[in-house]
């Protein structure tokens, strides 16, 4: 039996598989070992992209077996999940048509995977509605200040870092100024000042210590620059209370991103210092109890995390190179480029979050 699209979603539903197409966050690569009891494959190089409707590709591979739905695998329309009532049949196709040239599609080579559906217990992670301003959020301290500088200086400051030296970590490059940020303790080394802040942000800090939308003023020393290529992120992380006050400026440059806001329920984090190059990774013991929230981060805005927005909730840039803010699909851009400000603390943090501040923590 072979379905419409339309038909699919309904009969997909009706069996309770939850199976939605452009959902492909539920579906996932295998474990090892697992692949052959999987009834789904991601299948690429093939959909209306590349002129192969849902309907065509479930007719080529329903001639291993029972077709129960073709779904859209991500955004670009040229991979698919293809997804097969019986695992044995999934199986056969794989072995058939993986890096061949498929005969009922034109002679198109397909490059497949075995995939699985992700349990329930980790789904809490599909995409949340983006905001497109600080209010909507309603995190306490949190701001974004839009067209902070104009196309002109964005163009001047983004020259000014590529004549600089960046630092490569393993998927983007930085640069530091003031103070070294360190990854593996995510902290800085206050006894090694690099100097000033560099004359080419005068203007910023000019402009945040003049403006009457911040009413604290914090004497900003260090400055860390991050190029993020499409596609890659950053983790869920807190900026460590002890390395820094509570007043933290993000200015995005070139491409634009969404950022997440995550709050966990105090007592369900698992902290875990990382020690990889540029990623600070703090994993979550649960997919659950978690507050998510998202915001748009056009290109030359400002980004202000202050009172709890800095102290308790976790940010986040997810790895897309897609976004999609309400319904609309937004292309990264060929980079993004941001301008962390930050004033590095000389005593503990005394904030009113103890459970996500080191400074205050019993171990
Ligand atoms: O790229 C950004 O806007 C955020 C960077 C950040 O969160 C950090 O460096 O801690
Ligand atoms: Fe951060």
């Amino acid at each position: 039996m072979i379905l419409g699209v339309d038909q699919q979603k309904v009969e997909a539903w009706k069996l309770g598989q939850e199976v939605r197409p452009r959902d492909h966050n539920r579906f996932v690569r295998p474990k090892e070992g697992d692949s052959e009891s999987s009834p789904n494959l991601y299948v690429a190089n093939c959909g209306p992209a590349v002129g192969l409707s849902f309907d065509t590709i479930a007719s080529a591979f329903s001639s291993f077996g029972e077709v129960k739905g073709v779904y859209a695998a991500d955004e670009s329309g040229a991979r698919v999940i293809v997804s097969f009532l019986e695992p044995a049949s999934a199986h056969s196709a794989f072995i058939a048509l993986n890096g061949r040239p498929c005969p009922h599609l034109g002679g198109r080579s397909l490059h497949i995977r075995h995939s699985i559906l992700q349990p329930p217990s980790c789904r809490g992670m599909a995409s949340v509605p983006v905001s497109l301003n600080a209010s909507d959020l309603n995190i306490p301290g949190l701001y974004l200040f839009h067209d902070f500088i104009s196309v002109v200086e964005e163009g001047q400051l983004l020259q000014a870092v590529d004549t600089g030296s960046w630092i490569s970590l393993s998927k983007r490059r930085v640069q530091h100024y003031g103070y070294k940020f360190c990854y593996d303790t995510r902290n800085v080394d206050t006894k090694q000042h690099l100097g000033a802040l560099p004359s080419f942000v005068s203007f910023i800090l000019e402009r945040i210590s003049l403006s009457p939308d911040i009413p604290e003023k914090l004497d900003l020393d260090q400055l860390t620059v991050n190029e993020y290529p499409p596609g890659v992120g950053l983790s869920p992380h807190i900026d460590t209370h002890s390395a820094f006050e509570g007043l933290i400026f993000s200015l995005s440059l070139a491409g634009p991103c969404i950022m997440e806001f995550r709050r966990y329920t105090a007592g369900s984090w698992v902290p875990k210092t990382a020690s990889i190059s540029g990623t600070e990774v703090e994993k979550p013991n649960s997919c659950s109890e978690v507050s998510r929230k998202a915001i748009y981060l056009p290109p030359r805005s400002m980004l202000l995390l202050s009172g709890e927005a800095r102290c308790a909730w976790h940010h986040y840039i997810p790895h897309h190179k897609i976004d999609k803010v309400n319904e609309t699909m937004i292309r990264r851009g060929s980079r993004r480029v941001s301008f962390t400000f930050r004033k590095v603390r000389r005593g503990p943090c005394q904030c009113e979050f103890p459970q996500y501040c080191d400074s205050q923590s019993q171990t």
